[in-house]
């Protein structure tokens, strides 16, 4: 165990990044009165060397020092210490004992749209809190999201905890563009922040955006063979709706992702319309909670007064023009991205993503049901209550139910950049529970149920967490009927079908009467053109199936009957003989016969003389 200030002692790794090592630790027994109480366990992200030699990081991480410290909240990791120590510079924060939300999509899959969106709907409230607090994150990705298994009075939850706060602003250090061309995670870069543009608390709209598709799709919206490509496509492309995601989901997601980041929502405004979508997508929601959803556009307001992040928009990203949408961005600094750092020198041709997985864990992904978060660690659930389960129960069993046959994609077939987004495809029991929020989570009423413990920890230390990897699942999952929901998705049927606005409106005025349906008019059928006659192959017959009696006679039936028929004329041979004069007549017929064939010889004798 080595020492890391005066304070703490660190135990072993949890995982590393672009700007550092976490380590668990914990605080040493004569520590004296802090908080964490001594022998508690911490997490240590200790900064890479070139960071810590770094005069003008080191001001910066002790001048965010206050910030850090005070960003509190039940869904922000929490900093408890910044240790300046030498050449060592370290952040510690309270352990989460949990895999990240990157991870765990890799293990389990998207996840349905209400658990994405109450997921989401608490990161909003974290990034709500902390943009009053003039804080902006600037690096929302799922990898800066823990999940943290919380105890509640139903069993145990999963909650989100957004982490990584400040590290941004340490990427936005000269020292870093020293060494790289592009610090960033490309696929969550706003446009502004690829543009060189001023950034604003947007950027992480934008970023909850892009995460918001990712978890319920399994991928993020912009593709590209690498980061450049990736930046371009966030510059100038539109996200298009995937298949499967809810109409007023995918109202969030699009407002998240508009290029202009004067039309993103709020933090707080983002948090309030998706529990609002949460309520009004599943098949147990009322007619009041689908039209509230479908109205959720409404709720999409933007901050009055946006924060704005310092020192941003004077470093542009391309070369001339900067902010031109069409424009390519150049490999240089982006004071957006701040977690990958593609060194000097380095082709930016890599597959885009976060970086967490050690190497050669890339190679599979796996796609299980989007479902609330199973929780592959928890206890057992418990018992149904008398009145029968929470719907979320059921959901959670239901998602457990479908985990044990996840389908494994190879990275090949997953990270097909022409690969359009994989839907979640319906028709397993227990799909959506209306109104009521994914198992894990913990955004409103419901509650999650405990979930298995998985094995325990070696003594000394937590071992490296292992990528869960739940067994094949597609094989398994039963298929939609084709064309029997609306959506073809989800195995819910197309509530919205009704509902729906009109061709050419968005979104259904708070409160106004359902559009109605455009009318429907009579077209008289086109002339068709003189066709060729059509010469019907004929069809061959079936063959006649065949008995199974083997005893079968074709014409008499059986053989049973066969005999019957024998028999019959048997004694109808024996009843004409006896009973009717047909033996005299007989005799006679053979008498007359006698009596010919004498008269027959004798003519004979005499013709011939013998
Ligand atoms: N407070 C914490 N408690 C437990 N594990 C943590 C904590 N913070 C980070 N980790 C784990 O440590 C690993 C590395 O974290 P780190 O933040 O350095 O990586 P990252 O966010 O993926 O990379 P970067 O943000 O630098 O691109 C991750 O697997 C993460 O789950």
């Amino acid at each position: 165990m080595r020492p890391v200030g005066s304070k703490y002692l660190i135990e072993e790794t949890l995982g590393r990044g672009a700007m550092g090592t976490v380590w668990r630790g914990r605080v040493r027994e004569d520590a004296g009165q802090t908080e964490p109480a001594p022998g508690q366990p911490v997490a240590i992200k200790v900064l890479k060397e070139e960071l810590a030699t770094d005069q003008d990081i080191v001001l910066r991480f002790l001048r965010e020092r206050s910030v850090l410290l005070r960003l509190n909240h039940p869904n922000i990791v929490r900093v408890r210490d910044l240790v300046v120590e030498g050449e060592l510079l370290a952040l510690v924060m309270d352990l989460v004992d949990g895999p990240d939300l990157h991870r765990y999509l890799r293990a389990n899959g998207p996840l349905s749209p209400i658990s994405a969106a109450l997921l989401m709907a608490q990161i909003a409230d974290a990034l709500a809190a902390s943009h009053a607090d003039g804080v902006v994150h600037r690096d929302l990705k799922p990898a800066n999201v823990l999940l943290a298994t919380v105890s509640e009075a139903g069993g145990e939850v999963l909650r989100p905890l957004l982490t990584d706060f400040g590290i941004a602003r340490l990427a936005d250090s000269p020292g870093i563009t020293r060494t790289s061309e592009f610090v960033g995670t490309p696929s969550y870069v706003a446009p502004e922040s690829a543009a060189g543009r001023p950034q604003t608390e947007a950027v992480d709209i934008y970023g909850a955006g892009i995460m918001l598709y990712e978890l319920t799709t399994g991928r993020p919206p912009f593709q590209g063979d690498g980061a450049l490509q990736v930046l371009q496509a966030h510059l100038t492309q539109e996200p298009v709706r995937p298949p499967g995601v809810p109409e007023p989901l995918w109202t969030v997601v699009e407002r998240c992702l508009r290029k202009d980041p004067g039309q993103r929502p709020g933090a707080t405004a983002l948090a309030h319309a998706l529990r609002v979508v949460a309520a009004g997508v599943g098949v147990h929601a009322s007619p009041a909670a689908v039209d509230a959803a479908l109205a959720v556009g409404a709720l999409l307001l933007p901050p009055a007064q946006p924060t704005v992040v310092p020192g941003t928009g004077h470093q542009p990203t391309l070369p001339d023009g900067a902010g031109d949408p069409t424009r390519v961005m150049a490999p240089q600094y982006d004071p957006a991205a701040a977690t990958q750092v593609l060194p000097g020198g380095q082709q930016p041709g890599l597959p885009d993503g976060t970086r967490v997985m050690p190497a050669g864990a890339e190679g599979t992904r796996l796609m299980p049901p989007a479902q609330p978060l199973p929780n592959p660690g928890a206890p057992q659930q418990p018992p149904a209550q008398p009145d029968g389960p929470h719907p979320w129960q059921t959901q959670l069993r239901a998602a457990r139910d479908r985990n044990q046959a996840t389908q494994v994609f190879t990275a090949q077939e997953y990270e097909q950049p022409q690969q359009a987004p994989r839907p979640y495809q319906g028709g397993q029991p227990g799909g959506y529970q209306g109104g009521g929020q994914p198992a894990g989570y913990q955004g409103g009423p419901g509650q999650r149920p405990p979930r298995p413990q998985q094995g325990g920890q070696p003594a000394g230390g937590r071992p490296e967490r292992p990528p869960v990897a739940p067994p094949p699942y597609q094989a398994r999952r039963p298929q939609p009927e084709p064309g029997r929901y609306g959506n073809g998705s989800y195995g819910e049927p197309d509530r919205y079908a009704e509902r729906r606005p009109q061709p050419g409106g968005r979104e259904v005025p708070p409160g106004g009467a359902p559009p109605r349906a455009p009318e429907r008019r009579y077209e008289p059928p086109a002339p068709r053109e003189a066709e060729p006659p059509v010469h019907e192959p004929r069809q061959r017959r079936e063959p006649r199936p065949r008995s199974r009696n083997r005893m079968y006679i074709p014409g008499l039936g059986c053989l049973k009957g066969c005999l019957m028929v024998l028999l019959i004329l048997a004694i109808a041979a024996l009843a004409l003989w006896n009973f009717t004069p047909l033996p005299h007549y007989w005799d006679d017929v053979h008498g007359w016969y006698d009596q010919v064939s004498g008269w027959v010889s004798s003519t004979w004798h005499s013709i011939t003389g013998k």
